[in-house]
């Protein structure tokens, strides 16, 4: 057989491919900015995509080496995508908060045909965004948060309960597994309005739906590569959410919304608050809005669909952001036994004035707590990088550069958080950092676990306080210590969402 035409073509396309490639890459040279030196078809993401190292430990490298040599920006290549990461604290509030406008949106995948899942506040863009933020700002205030609460601490019970079971059966707990069931069933709960019980029963539909969104199968790689390289033309093509999980989802919001509006149920949650928007669009804070909608002007309240996107959003944002955060935050006590004994004496004490209930005023009461969970995020946010996209041409001060529209754009928020001119010693695991004297003399822009400016987290103060109850349901009871099946010093494992290599084992000691 000749072969001659087959290898012509293999060795015109490689051929092609590596010119290609070099032409991409030269995007940041020609411009003069300092970028890490890329790897054919893999830009800086080799390591990262090998599993290797985490994404956020390849910028860390990039911020240290822009600030060594005294820039305020540096250049990444996510595959051929050019990423600009800003390094110097005025040029971030200036693209998270003055120039906002520039840099509205994130860079994330939406398709509401295609997709009516993939609709929700996280993916929208420009007035879309705009909208829908402040349609739903109003669901998370904190006289919102109070009406809450009680739900949140409801399932402490659960958790609780399987702690004392965990003690007995095994030498070592897995401790993420199980506040990750503890923050679903209070996301099950509050978001969608049903009781999920993942803690007694981990394999429910709701769990395994959800993990089948966070799980990368070969083809969902694929597609989200396509979609970073070729971030506008693609979503005509594309479904991202399996079939199966939209319907379960979506037949999930329609049926407790019928249940609700038929039966007249009212229930302190943010479903019952959805609801109020798509019937009368506003939330109140009673049973008002519960007959079937009111209102005619479609812009002013939501769809079904648009519920259930918001609902998932809720959960997929809100159940692992929380736990990873607890889960760091046990990591760091079972290493700082001083730390873990005074939070534990200020826990007891000030339970101990609320008749030993975890109540709304009791929770707000606890400073050193508060210190802890900012502590702990300061030093792992769950989400390490800020991902933005420029939307309209931004000409940086002092500088010749001009971000272009389109230009995918990385805030390294855990670099900044460690790094020693804004926090000295940055691994060691210091709450009083947080103390109201160290707080006002830091800068602006230090610390962004949530993002900053008008598209921070919208779930901060539920995400805080869902932390701060399951926290103290677990130390008022248990003693943490580290178990030898963690491995240290840590290393972090390859996802969105920051999580510790092999994961963290704890050794608990029933107090009780
Ligand atoms: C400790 C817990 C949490 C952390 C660390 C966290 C962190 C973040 C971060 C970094 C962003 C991006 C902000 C930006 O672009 O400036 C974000 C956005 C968001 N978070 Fe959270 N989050 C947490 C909990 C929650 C919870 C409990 C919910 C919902 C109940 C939630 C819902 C959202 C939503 C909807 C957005 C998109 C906001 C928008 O684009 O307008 N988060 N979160």
């Amino acid at each position: 057989m000749d072969l001659t035409y087959p290898f012509f073509i293999l060795s015109t396309t490689v051929a092609l491919l590596y010119l290609y490639s070099k032409w991409k890459f030269s995007y940041w040279k020609i411009r003069n900015v300092h970028h890490l030196e890329p790897i054919f078809l893999y830009g800086n993401l080799k390591e990262t995509s090998g599993k290797i190292i985490h994404l956020s430990e390849k910028m860390s490298r990039l911020y240290k080496e822009v600030k060594a040599k005294g820039g305020a920006y540096g250049g990444f290549y996510s595959y051929w995508t050019p990423d600009f990461v800003p390094v110097n604290l005025n040029l971030i509030k200036g693209i998270l908060h003055k120039d906002f406008t520039h840099f509205r949106n994130h860079k994330s995948y939406v398709n509401v045909e295609k997709d009516p899942l993939s609709g929700h506040l996280f993916n929208l863009r420009d007035d879309k965004w705009k909208s829908l933020r402040s349609k739903l700002t109003p669901t998370f205030t904190s006289g919102k948060m109070k009406m809450m609460f009680q739900t949140i601490v409801d399932c402490t019970t659960g958790l609780e309960n399987i702690l004392k079971e965990s003690i007995t059966i095994n030498d070592a707990v897995n401790i993420k597994d199980i506040l990750s069931r503890f923050t679903i069933d209070v996301i099950g709960s509050v978001a969608f309005g049903i009781e999920i019980n993942s803690l007694k029963n981990p394999n429910s539909d709701f769990v395994k739906y959800g993990k089948a969104t966070f799980t990368n199968s070969f083809s969902k790689r694929i597609k989200l590569m396509i979609f970073a390289v070729f971030p506008r033309c693609i979503t005509n093509f594309i479904k991202l959410v399996p079939q199966e999980v939209e319907s379960f989802y979506i037949n999930l919001v329609k049926d407790t919304v019928n249940y609700r509006e038929k039966n007249n149920v009212y229930r302190k949650d943010f479903m019952h608050l959805l609801i109020q928007l798509k019937n009368i669009g506003t939330v109140t804070d009673d049973a008002e809005g519960l007959s079937v909608q009111q209102i005619t002007n479609e812009d002013l309240g939501l769809t079904v669909n648009e519920m259930a996107a918001q609902a998932f959003v809720f959960y997929l944002a809100g159940f692992e952001t929380s736990a990873t955060t607890m889960t760091f935050a046990l990591l760091e006590l079972s290493q700082n036994s001083d730390v873990q004994d005074k939070l534990r004496e200020e826990i007891n004490s000030v339970l101990k004035k609320h008749d030993n209930k975890i109540t709304y005023e009791a929770i707000n009461e606890m400073e050193y707590l508060e210190k802890v969970v900012s502590e702990t995020l300061r030093k792992h946010p769950p989400i390490s990088l800020l991902p933005r996209v420029c939307n309209k041409d931004y000409e940086i001060e002092n500088s010749d550069l001009v971000i272009k529209s389109g230009t995918s754009v990385i805030i390294p928020i855990i670099s900044i958080q460690r790094d020693p001119e804004y926090y000295p010693d940055p691994e060691k695991f210091d709450p009083e950092r947080f103390s109201k004297e160290n707080i006002s003399s830091r800068p602006a822009f230090t610390y962004m676990p949530f993002g900053e400016g008008p598209r921070t987290c919208i779930g901060l103060r539920f995400g805080i306080l869902q932390t701060k109850v399951g926290l103290c349901s677990v130390l008022k009871n248990c003693r943490v210590s580290l178990n030898k099946k963690t491995i240290v010093p840590i290393e972090y494992d390859f996802g969105s969402v920051l999580t510790v290599k092999g994961g963290v084992w704890l050794n608990l000691e029933y107090l009780n």
